[in-house]
């Protein structure tokens, strides 16, 4: 038997990117879960979608998660005759909390699991490599898969990772209309002032220090000269709420590409705009885990 005859089940965390100076780096992942389940059948790529993005992800082998999939079972050397895919979506698309790096995570795990012995044939390493090659870049779905604090780095032509166990209070500010990665990422320019990326690489060192034993430096150590100030214009008002609160002492960025923005504190319900969803959050140590 190639393939197990049984439904396999994922949940994959929501995440965080950059984390104010950590540009294409730093992650983190969130108390906040999409639920995959992949089942092989006999023929055909069938979908079972409910909740976030459900109106708009395609229903067909351009779907991410299937992408993902697929991706994976080349590299396992097996495709299955049939797929049918259940996704409960609860990650916003498109707000910086790091939806596609959920159905990337869930779908190369997925695949693995679906191969009998697929555990002896691709290890967590190459499954990252592979997910970040499909994301473009690891400091999300490292965090998907792996859970906690995570510090990604690309090494001549692979993605390396390491994960840091952290505790800290996490409120999204989730504002109605997305801003798609792409879009934040053609705001950047080619280069930056030597003086910025110093002022970068400093804050990115305080703040791993803040994340793990000085939580006291975390207002100086979330300051970014690299991508939010550019990205501003896409989304003016996340933008100000970032300033906001950082004025108040609270440190304050915005998630991933963004518009969300991502404080470390809660209590902070008198600060969210009308029409934006907030939650309060944990760091959540688990990455893509499965459910029985
Ligand atoms: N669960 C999903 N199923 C299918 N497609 C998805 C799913 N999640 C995300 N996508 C695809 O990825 C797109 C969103 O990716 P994008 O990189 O723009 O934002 P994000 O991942 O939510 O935010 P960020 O990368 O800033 O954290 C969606 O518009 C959709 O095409
Ligand atoms: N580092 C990425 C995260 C979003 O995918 C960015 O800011 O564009």
């Amino acid at each position: 038997m190639t393939f197990v005859d049984v439904p396999v089940t994922v949940r994959v965390p929501a995440t965080s990117a950059n984390l104010g100076p950590g540009f294409d780096s730093l992650g983190m992942a969130l108390s906040w879960y999409d639920e995959v389940t992949a089942e092989v059948t006999t023929s055909g790529l069938t979908f079972d979608i409910e909740g976030e993005g459900a109106d708009e992800v395609p229903r067909d082998e351009t779907h991410l998660l299937y992408r993902a999939m697929d991706a994976a079972f080349d590299l396992l050397g097996e495709k299955p005759a049939g797929l049918h895919l259940t996704c409960r979506n609860t990650i916003p698309h498109g707000r910086g909390l790091g939806s596609s790096a959920a159905a990337i995570a869930a779908g190369v795990v997925l695949a693995r699991a679906l191969v009998v012995g697929g555990d002896e044939r691709v290890d967590d390493t190459t499954l990252f490599g592979l997910a970040t090659d499909l994301e473009g870049h690891p400091d999300n779905v490292a965090p998907a898969l792996f859970g906690g604090f995570t510090i990604s780095w690309i090494e001549g032509a692979a993605a390396e990772t390491l994960r840091l166990d952290v505790e800290a209070d996490v409120t999204v500010f989730v504002p109605p209309e997305p801003v798609a990665t792409s879009v934040a990422r053609g705001l950047l320019p080619e280069q930056v002032p030597h003086g910025d990326a110093s002022f970068n690489a400093g804050r990115t060192a305080l703040l791993v220090a803040a994340l793990t034993s000085a939580p006291e430096r975390l207002i100086s150590a979330t300051e970014d000269r690299l991508h939010q100030p550019y990205r501003a214009e896409a989304m003016p008002d996340s933008y100000k709420l970032v300033r906001q609160l950082r004025v108040e002492g609270v440190p304050a960025v915005i998630s991933g590409a963004g518009p969300t923005v991502l404080a470390f504190a809660h209590g902070l319900e008198a600060w969210s705009p009308a029409g934006w969803a907030r939650r309060e959050l944990r760091v959540s140590p688990e990455g893509v885990h499965f459910r029985s």
